[in-house]
């Protein structure tokens, strides 16, 4: 059984400065608590600011790297101010999901106790499903290909989507083993796909895979939403849903609107998973609004390492890594059980150093 595990560090831009550290701390001592179960760091710049220091976003020591290693770790990226000539911002965490190939973007909407959230129904306040992003094309794809043709009152510009049958099916495949695993833990196990099929024919043809994938998983139930509807229905009877699937800029839109129910970005995990490989980082961006504040919530960031900490015990068999992981989510939640922490999103006073010394608190009292 494997123990020691390589992690690549990708601390990114912005507010990554600020919970990556912290977050490492967190990771140290979960680890020394629990025991058969190391992490290895090897941290390396990339980002905007790296772009722009150096002309490249991604280097290729780096990727290498994340390729090599266990798993990686990234914060976030991206400044509004730094873009490629055509307009783009430099967004490497893109390159690293469609180079590795982490086709399935995994987003948690698990609400915590004692936050002031936006929906006050007790069913909006204990909130647990999963948005699945498809992470590798859908309208994000070619946006290298992205082009202005035409002239005057004429001109026009274009992105294309692409949605291929490989990729619906393993996402799929993917989204319908999670509605199993998560109905024999005793949830829902619906699998829906949001998609916008009445319009597009790139949908429909997406939606009709799904289909095929659903006929046979006849034991996992399931069922289609049109995207618009969808948003409606994530503001107004969010507990509905269980397992989520949807195109890349659909999940992107969709999991802010999950983030904003459980309290803000600052709360939203994320996972990008592939068949061998996956890199975990929070739903958020670089917050360019609050950086160097001390106002950035490390929440997402810890929550995004306990799921790398499960990912890597159920890969490699190692019991200590999966306590390691329900140790975080358990500090976290009872940290916030505590009803003292209201996140700057939130409109309080709690940002990294008030977050991150009760969630230590609160793990140290699991030892
Ligand atoms: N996965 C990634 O690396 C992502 C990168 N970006 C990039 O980040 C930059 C900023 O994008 P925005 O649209 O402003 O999205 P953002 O997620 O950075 O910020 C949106 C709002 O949420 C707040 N926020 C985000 N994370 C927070 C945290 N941990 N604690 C407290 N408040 C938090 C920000 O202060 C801001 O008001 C852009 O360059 C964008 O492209 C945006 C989203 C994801
Ligand atoms: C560059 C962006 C697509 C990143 C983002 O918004 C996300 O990962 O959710
Ligand atoms: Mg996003």
């Amino acid at each position: 059984m494997k123990s020691e595990f390589s992690i690549t560090v990708l601390p990114g831009d912005g507010i990554g400065h600020e919970v990556t550290p912290v977050c490492l701390e967190l990771l140290d001592k979960v680890c020394k608590q629990v025991g058969g179960v190391s992490l290895n760091y090897s941290s390396f710049a990339a980002g905007a600011v790296h772009y722009k220091e150096t002309g490249v976003s991604l280097p290729e020591e780096a990727l290498q790297h994340a390729f090599d290693s266990d798993a990686t770790l990234l914060a976030c990226m991206g400044m509004p101010s730094i873009r490629y000539p055509d307009g783009r911002e430099i967004a490497p965490q893109l390159e690293l999901r469609e180079k590795m190939d982490l086709f399935a973007g995994v987003r948690p909407v698990k609400t915590m106790p004692g936050l002031p959230l936006p929906l006050t129904s007790e069913k909006a306040q204990n909130l647990d499903f999963i948005l699945i992003r498809e992470s590798t094309e859908g309208l994000f794809a070619s946006r290298e290909k992205f082009k202005i043709e035409g002239e005057g009152a004429d001109e026009a510009a274009y992105d294309t989507q692409k949605i291929s049958r490989k990729g619906c099916e393993r996402l799929f495949d993917f989204a319908f083993e999670l509605g199993r695993q998560r109905r024999n833990e005793g949830y829902k196990g619906l699998v829906t796909c949001v998609d916008k099929a009445n319009v597009l024919g790139s949908f429909y043809y997406m939606r009709q895979i799904f289909d095929e994938v659903a006929a046979k998983n006849p034991d996992v139930d399931n069922n289609h939403v049109y995207v618009d509807a969808a948003a409606l229905q994530l503001v107004g009877r969010p507990w509905q849903f269980d397992v989520i699937v949807t195109e890349n800029m659909f999940g992107d839109i969709l999991s802010d609107l999950g983030a904003g129910l459980m309290g803000g970005m600052g709360m939203a995990p994320s996972a990008d998973i592939g068949i061998e490989k996956a890199v975990f980082q929070p739903c958020h961006g670089t917050a360019p609004d609050i950086i160097g504040q001390g106002k950035a919530n490390p929440t997402a960031m810890f929550l995004s390492a306990a799921m790398m900490l499960r990912w890597l015990g159920n890969k490699h068999d190692n019991s200590s890594a999966i306590e390691a992981a329900r140790k975080i989510d358990t500090a976290v939640e009872n940290a916030y059980a505590t009803g003292t922490l209201l996140p700057y999103e939130l409109g309080g006073t709690s940002g990294t150093e008030a977050i991150s010394s009760l969630v230590f608190a609160e793990l140290d009292k699991l030892a």
